[in-house]
Order: C-alpha cells, then structure tokens, then sequence
C-alpha cells in the first residue's frame, strides 16, 4: 500500500537496546516514524548503532525497552518475517549451493517469489547460475544476497551497507533496481551507508543515529530548504545564534563557515548557499567535531 495511508515503514517509541544486560546502551530513548515507499538512507559514524537498529527491525534482535514496529507489526513474527526483508552486512548464503539452488531455494521458500526480478538482478552482474556461491567474488555475493532479498518481494527492505563490494558500474545498476522497486510497487527501503554522494540521488528521507541517539529523522528535499552555508567574518558568529541552529562551524582565520539550521531572515553579512544533501549530513556527522572560534584563535596565537 503506498499514499497516505500506508503503515509506516519503521516506528519507534522510547527504544532502547544493549547487547549485554549490565553492558552500556547501544541505542537509547530512539523516537523516530519513516513514512513508508521511500528510500531512507540510515547515517551515522562507525558505532553509532546503524546495524543494531536493523537487526532490531528484522527481528534478529529484540529491544529491551519500548518499542519497534515494522510496518505496523512486531519484529521478527510470521507476518513481519513474511513482508520484510533484511540484507546484512555478512550476507549469509550456503557456500556449496550454485547460483541457481540459491534462487530455487527462494523460490520455495516464498509464496510470493518473483522469479524473473531476481534472475535480472543475477543476469545483469554476468553471473553463471550454475556458479557455486562459496567461489564467488564479494561482489558478486552481495548481488545474489540482493536477488534472494528483492525476489521474496518484500513490502520493506533493509539494506546494511548494501553497495560497499559493488564496483561502481554495479552500485549504479542496483541504486536503479532499487528506485525502480520504489517508484513501481511502493517498496519502502532503508538503507544504512558510509557513501554519502551517493545518496544525494536516491534518499528521500534520512535517518541519522549519533552515539545510539537519533539525531535527525526528516524529508531530505525539507533538510535542503531548511539548511543554508553561510560563510563570512568571525565577527558575525553571535548572528548565527538564536533563531538557527548551527550544526557545524568551521573557522579558519578571521573567517567562518558553517551548516545552520535557517530559521527566518538571517542578520549580518553572510554569503549563503544552499548545501547539497551530502554537505548536510556531513555536518551533522562532523556536529561534535566543532571548530569553534575560541579554538581556532588559540590555535592562531601558537602558531
Ligand atoms: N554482538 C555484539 N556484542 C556486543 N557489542 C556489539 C555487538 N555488535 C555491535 N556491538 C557494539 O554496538 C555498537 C553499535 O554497533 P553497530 O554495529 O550497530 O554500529 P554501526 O553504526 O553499524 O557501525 P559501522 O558503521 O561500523 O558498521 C558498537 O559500540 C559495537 O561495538
């Protein structure tokens, strides 16, 4: 179900995880809801907790406190299990089937399997069917994983770093197939990545988890028109305060550069540009690695 009224992919309310009971928390107080039929880029620093959070939404692992669902069911049940489908990052497949057993496996494995999309993504990265999966290059392992998970027609597909073996001729087929997926049966997609120009195309929406939190859950075409570059003289830097949010700053000499959230007019005298996706998430990647004037002029007076 696309439009309005289709279940959000994903939904937590206060979800807390850790992997040992006395251990620290891996992810803490997570409230976010991704609408459903989009590509969700899932963003955040090695360790912040990307995996973690889709081993919980495909029911690998359970949280320890409030709640997940997947489209508006539990984790991990026949039915969630039915309509979801997880990639991850070790791909697991039997190394001494060929090609072709793994698919048929697929084929009987489910009920609604699409053959003939999961044999093209296969045939497009020229691999043998008759191929055994434990001789395969990594890429093309990644591929037949991707096959297995798009053929079983998933209503949410969730992707962990999905393109990092691909080479780029690869990445730039799959990325279509998974727009295709999309834009054609309203398949919602999150997908976790390092690779952050790449989702300037196909991400329309973003999640991004800082240290286990949630830092940003939005619209990407919103992100763009509610972030602005702003560069000009230090002496302005009180202008960015206020109404706006400045994510990022960097300053070198008596100049400034930094990611705001814009809210209203901005004072003072600014050279502003609108940032491209890749530019926003970098900043709120980079947010606790601020350059803040104070440094820098320490920084400056040593030298
Ligand atoms: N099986 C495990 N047992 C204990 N701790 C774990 C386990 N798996 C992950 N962690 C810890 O949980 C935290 C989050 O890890 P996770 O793999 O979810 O992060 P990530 O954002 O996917 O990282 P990366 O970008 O490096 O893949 C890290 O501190 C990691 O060391």
């Amino acid at each position: 179900m696309t439009g309005p009224d289709a279940p959000a992919a994903l939904r937590a309310t206060g979800l807390g995880f850790r992997y040992r009971a006395r251990g620290g928390w891996t992810l803490r107080d997570c409230g976010f809801t991704v609408p459903g039929g989009r590509i969700t880029a899932l963003v955040g620093r090695n360790g912040a907790g990307k995996s973690t959070l889709l081993h919980l939404a495909g029911g690998l692992l359970h949280a320890d406190v409030g709640e997940l669902r997947v489209l508006d069911t539990v984790p991990g049940t026949r039915e969630a299990r039915a309509r979801v489908s997880l990639l991850t990052q070790d791909k697991p497949l039997y190394p001494r089937f060929t090609v072709a057993d793994t698919l048929r496996m697929g084929e009987k494995l489910n009920s609604r399997w699409d053959r003939a999309a999961a044999e093209q993504i296969v045939r497009e990265g020229g691999i043998p069917l008759a191929a055994r999966v434990g001789e395969l290059s990594p890429g093309h392992h990644t591929r037949v994983a991707l096959a297995l998970a798009l053929g079983k027609r998933p209503e949410l597909l969730l992707l962990d770093e999905p393109m990092a073996d691909l080479d780029p001729v690869a990445r730039g087929e799959i990325t279509a197939t998974l727009m295709a997926e999309v834009a054609e049966r309203g398949t919602s997609i999150v997908l976790s990545s390092h690779v952050l120009p790449e989702l300037e195309q196909t991400c329309d929406w973003v999640l991004v988890l800082r240290n286990g939190s949630i830092e940003l859950s939005e619209d990407s075409d919103a992100l763009r028109e509610n972030h602005a570059v702003v560069t000009g003289h230090t002496d302005q830097n009180d202008a960015l305060t206020g109404p706006h949010t400045v994510v990022h700053r960097r300053v070198g000499g008596r100049q400034m550069t930094a990611l705001i959230r814009q809210r209203g007019p901005l004072r003072g005298d600014w050279h502003v540009e609108r940032p491209r996706l890749e530019d926003i998430l970098g900043g709120y990647l980079q947010a606790g690695d601020e350059v803040r004037p104070a440094d820098s002029e320490r920084t400056e007076a040593a030298a």
